[in-house]
């Protein structure tokens, strides 16, 4: 069995998943897949399902009843994953803004020693491409102003393109994450920074979608704005020790 999972959840998601999961299986390193699929009315589900009959054992599905958000749906995988022998899980968009190609990187810096690696578009330059000016000077003036909450060196804080090792996933306790959009992948790091692990930025350039649209909303970047301040609040009564 593969110890590498990559998670890719999908709502709505018809026009890329078939083109996704080929292209994972067709990379020199051999990994497994889990799709988190939230009842997509465009039918993404039986695309998958279709497609485990050809990918057996290594393709799954997580079915949730609806759209219950992208950090959920990470949580669901993480811990589906956890059940199971997975050494490292990545995340990854199934939109192609993430190239999987960069998947090697990703696994390839947790297999050199890092505890989690983050896919980042900002360790040179601002590598993304086909965001429209606002998005990305948002995006990027939002990452600094969550390293000066934090205190965390890390340039690309909302990246969703990020590879956990199985420890870090084990001790952080998912229970305790709260924010569920953007602030989710903030969050999920500023744990595992305070319990003490190494978080290597791998320079990626994040590729706007071409098919499909994207379902982040102006509420999920308000929920990361305040929900970053209370994070940064509770993590003063918050212990965080681990069981070595
Ligand atoms: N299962 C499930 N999947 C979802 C949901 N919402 C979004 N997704 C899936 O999550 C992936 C990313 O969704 P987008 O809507 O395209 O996200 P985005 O706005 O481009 O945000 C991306 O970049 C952000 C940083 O700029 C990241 O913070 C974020 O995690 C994501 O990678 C896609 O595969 C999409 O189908 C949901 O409620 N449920």
């Amino acid at each position: 069995m593969s110890k590498n999972l990559v998670i890719i959840p999908t709502y709505n998601e018809k026009e890329n998943v078939e083109k996704m999961i080929r292209k994972v299986f067709s990379l020199e390193k051999p990994f497994h897949l889990l799709i988190v699929e939230d009842n997509s009315p465009d039918g993404t589900a039986d695309i998958v399902k279709r497609l485990m009959k050809e990918f057996p054992d290594k393709l799954h599905i997580l079915e949730r009843k609806g759209k219950l958000g992208l950090g959920t749906a990470y949580i669901a995988g993480f811990n589906w994953a956890l059940e199971r022998d997975y050494e490292a899980v990545c995340e990854m968009d199934c939109d192609f803004s993430h190239n999987p190609d960069d998947l090697l990187k990703l696994f390839g810096a947790i297999e050199n020693g890092a505890d989690v690696a983050v896919g980042s578009r900002y360790i040179t330059g601002i590598n993304v491409v086909n965001w429209p000016l606002g998005r990305v000077l948002m995006s990027y003036f939002a990452s600094m102003y969550v390293r000066i909450v934090t205190g965390m060196d890390v340039r690309d804080t909302t990246a969703g393109f990020v590879c956990w090792k199985r420890e870090v996933l084990e001790t952080i306790d998912l229970d305790k994450i709260k924010l569920i959009g953007y602030g989710f992948q903030i969050e999920m790091k500023f744990t595992a920074h305070k319990f003490g692990f190494t978080i290597k930025e791998v320079s990626i350039v994040f590729t706007d979608r071409q098919e499909g649209t994207s379902k982040m909303s102006g509420g999920i970047f308000n929920e990361a704005l305040w929900g970053v301040l209370k994070m940064k609040l509770n993590s003063f009564t918050r212990k965080y020790e681990r069981n070595d």
